[in-house]
Parts: C-alpha cells; structure tokens; sequence
C-alpha cells in the first residue's frame, strides 16, 4: 500500500510531488476565461471502474490548497467506493471560486466540457457548492455526470442516503463504545449543517440526543435551534464542548494536532471526508485517547451508493439496502483494527486496497 507521507514544504508547491505522493493516475487542469473557470480533475485510480466523484465549489486561499484538496478528495473516493462494493475508481473535482457569487449556467457547462473531454473516465456529481441545477447544466455538455434532478431521470440528492449512512456508521460507532446503539440521551456535536449535517440532525433529533450545531451560516444555525432545541456553539467552541460524539459534517482535516487535545468525545462519527489531518498520525493517537473512530470513507458512501444506483438503474430503495450494511461493516471493521492492532482508518483502508489489488490481477487476465 502507498504510504500518505507529511510533505515538505518544497514538496507541497511541486504539483508532480503531490501526484507522486497520493499516486493519482490522471491530474486535469482546466482553465476558461471567459466565464472564470479554474477546475481541476483528479482521477486517482480506475482499476475498478470509471473514477466517481462529486465537484466541489470552494473559496480556497489558494491553488495549492485547491491541488491539495482534489487529491485528498479523489484518493477518499478511491477507498471509499472500493469497501462499499461499488464497480468505480476515484475521482473529483474542484472548482476554485465563490458558489454564492461566481457560478454561472456558462461556467457549469464549460466546465462539462472539460469533463466530456475525458470521455468517461471520470464521471462528476455534486460536492459542496453544487447542487442538482449545476448537474442539470453539466449534463447538457456530457453524459458523464451524475446526480441529476429526478425529474431528469436522476437519483436526485445524495444528502439523504449519505445521512442516513452515517448516522448507521455512528450507531456501529456507539455500540462498540457503549455495548448499545442507542443514541436517546447522547450529547452529540454536529459541526456543518448543510445539506447532510442537517438531515443527520433529523435522525438524531428522532432519537431524543442532545445536538450542539455550529456553522458559519448563523441563519440556518438559528433556524434549526428553533425547530430542533439544539444548542448553537461558536465555530472554534465546537472542540471544547463536553459531549459524547463528536460529528464532523464540515471541512476536513479538523483532527489535527491543534483540535486532539481539546475533544473530550468518546465517539467521532460525521460525514465530511478527510478528517484526519494526517491518517497515521491522528488516526493512532485517537486509539491512544480512547475515542472509537469511525472512518469518514467507510461511513460517508451512502451518496456514492445512490450515485451509483444511478448510473447502473437502480432505485433509491437498493441505495438505502446498501447504505443500511455500513451498520455492519463499521462493526467489522472495529473488530479487524483491534485484532490487528491497528486503528480505524487504517484497518478500513487495508479492505478496501485488498479488492483493488484482487480486482486488478483479474483484470490483467481478460
Ligand atoms: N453531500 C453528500 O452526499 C456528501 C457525501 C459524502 C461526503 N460529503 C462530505 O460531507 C461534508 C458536508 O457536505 P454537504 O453536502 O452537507 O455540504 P454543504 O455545503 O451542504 O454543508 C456544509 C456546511 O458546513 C458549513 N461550514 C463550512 N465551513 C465550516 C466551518 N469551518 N465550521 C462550521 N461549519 C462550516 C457550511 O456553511 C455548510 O452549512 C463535506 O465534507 C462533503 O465532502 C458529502
């Protein structure tokens, strides 16, 4: 397996060390003048498929944290669709820009056509910033992109099915803490209320957990106090609060050695990708605190699953079945990371690089 390494910061500005680094097969970069594009397209590995993964719209401060972030990004989809099963390789994209101010039809369909150009070997759907209209409009330049409208055939918004997935993953993550899935009572943090963050409150509120939320969006954090009784902390109180799970739905990278000795969770279960700042090093020190892990690939697939069930023709009800076996598969993998002494992320990583070495000797037959 290809070891993730901290790198220097010479490293960090050189794109080819990067892409050494992660090993992606394909890195894009896509430029227009016009509308202002500036995409880039990483495709990691397609061993087991055309690379899926959703475009992300962001304000990044810079182009190397755009570079940075699209490789991390793809890498996670890699993993991510090989554990749950799924016939894909790992890909996404990012566009550097302001969704709220910047977007344009005639940016999404440029961008389409840069995807286009890939003829298939990477197929986009949405990420943070996007939402179906901007599929609609990509898929007016290509049929490579998924997550379209229902009314256009497709399965719609993913948020839903990724939800529900993670709150599975966080239930798996509370019985291995607890002996009991049950989260009545639990005091849970629930950093991002966006799209999935604010269907995963719903689950939680359903269960009687007490929420703490932040976001940096105040009216939506205002919105959902009023509806749910949840307590609103500051963006930065989010890692001091005294609760039982801690659940990023936001950015990545918040386990870092900045926010570790601040949590006093037990659990950690959220949906944003990436949390771990740096795998080994974060991943072993929560085995150290005592905190059950569970990791955001694993336990974030439901909107892989139901992108997927999109381009096989499948229903939302298949995507739901598949979505329900996180449940599980977050229990086993607590069991091999302990059996082999490993934490969480890793022990998940190491499943998910087996099928795609396996899957890549049966491909060297045909
Ligand atoms: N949408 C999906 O189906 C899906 C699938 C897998 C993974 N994810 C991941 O889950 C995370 C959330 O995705 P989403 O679709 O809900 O996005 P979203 O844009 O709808 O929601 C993100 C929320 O986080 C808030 N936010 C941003 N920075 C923040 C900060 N520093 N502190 C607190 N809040 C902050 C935003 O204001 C927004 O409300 C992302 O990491 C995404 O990559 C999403």
């Amino acid at each position: 397996m290809i070891e993730v390494k901290e790198l220097t910061a010479q490293q960090e500005t050189s794109v080819f060390s990067q892409i050494s680094e992660y090993n992606h097969e394909q890195v894009v970069f896509c430029h227009d003048h016009d509308t202002g594009l500036k995409a880039i397209i990483g495709v990691h590995n397609t061993v087991l498929g055309p690379a899926l993964g959703g475009t992300r719209m962001w304000t990044y401060a810079s182009e190397a944290e755009a570079l940075r972030d699209v490789l991390r990004l793809s890498r996670g989809m890699t993993f991510k669709s090989a554990i749950s099963g799924l016939n894909l390789g790992g890909g996404k994209a990012v566009i550097i820009g302001d969704s709220k101010k910047d977007k344009t039809e005639a940016m999404m369909r440029k961008f389409g056509r840069f995807v286009n150009n890939l003829n298939g070997k990477y197929i986009t759907a949405e990420d943070m910033g996007m939402t179906t209209q901007d599929m609609a409009y990509i898929g007016m330049e290509t049929k490579y992109v998924a997550g379209l409208p229902e009314s256009q055939g497709g399965s719609g918004d993913p948020s839903p099915v990724t939800a529900y997935g993670t709150y599975m993953g966080m239930k798996a993550a509370a019985k291995r803490a607890w002996g009991n899935d049950s989260l009545a009572g639990k005091k849970i943090s629930v950093q991002g209320t966006g799209h999935v963050g604010g269907y995963l409150i719903d689950y939680l509120v359903k269960e009687n957990a007490q929420l703490f939320i932040t976001d940096i969006d105040q009216e939506r954090l205002r919105r959902i106090s009023a509806a749910t009784g949840a307590t609103v902390v500051g963006l930065d109180e989010i890692y001091d609060v005294d609760v039982d799970i801690y659940s990023p739905c936001a950015m990545g990278a918040t386990i870092n050695d900045n926010t570790l000795s601040r949590l006093k969770c037990q659990v950690i279960a959220g949906c944003a990708n990436n949390q771990l700042k740096n795998e080994d090093i974060h991943g072993a020190a929560l085995v150290d605190m005592g905190i059950v892990y569970a990791p955001d690939f694993l336990i974030n697939a439901g909107g892989i699953i139901n992108v997927y069930s999109e381009v096989k023709r499948l229903n939302r009800e298949w995507a739901m079945q598949q979505t329900e076996q996180i449940y599980n598969t977050t229990l086993n993998i607590f069991a091999k990371a302990e059996a082999d002494g490993t934490h969480t992320q890793r022990a998940a990583t190491e499943i998910a690089q087996k099928r795609i070495d396996d899957m890549a000797k049966i491909k060297q037959t045909y």
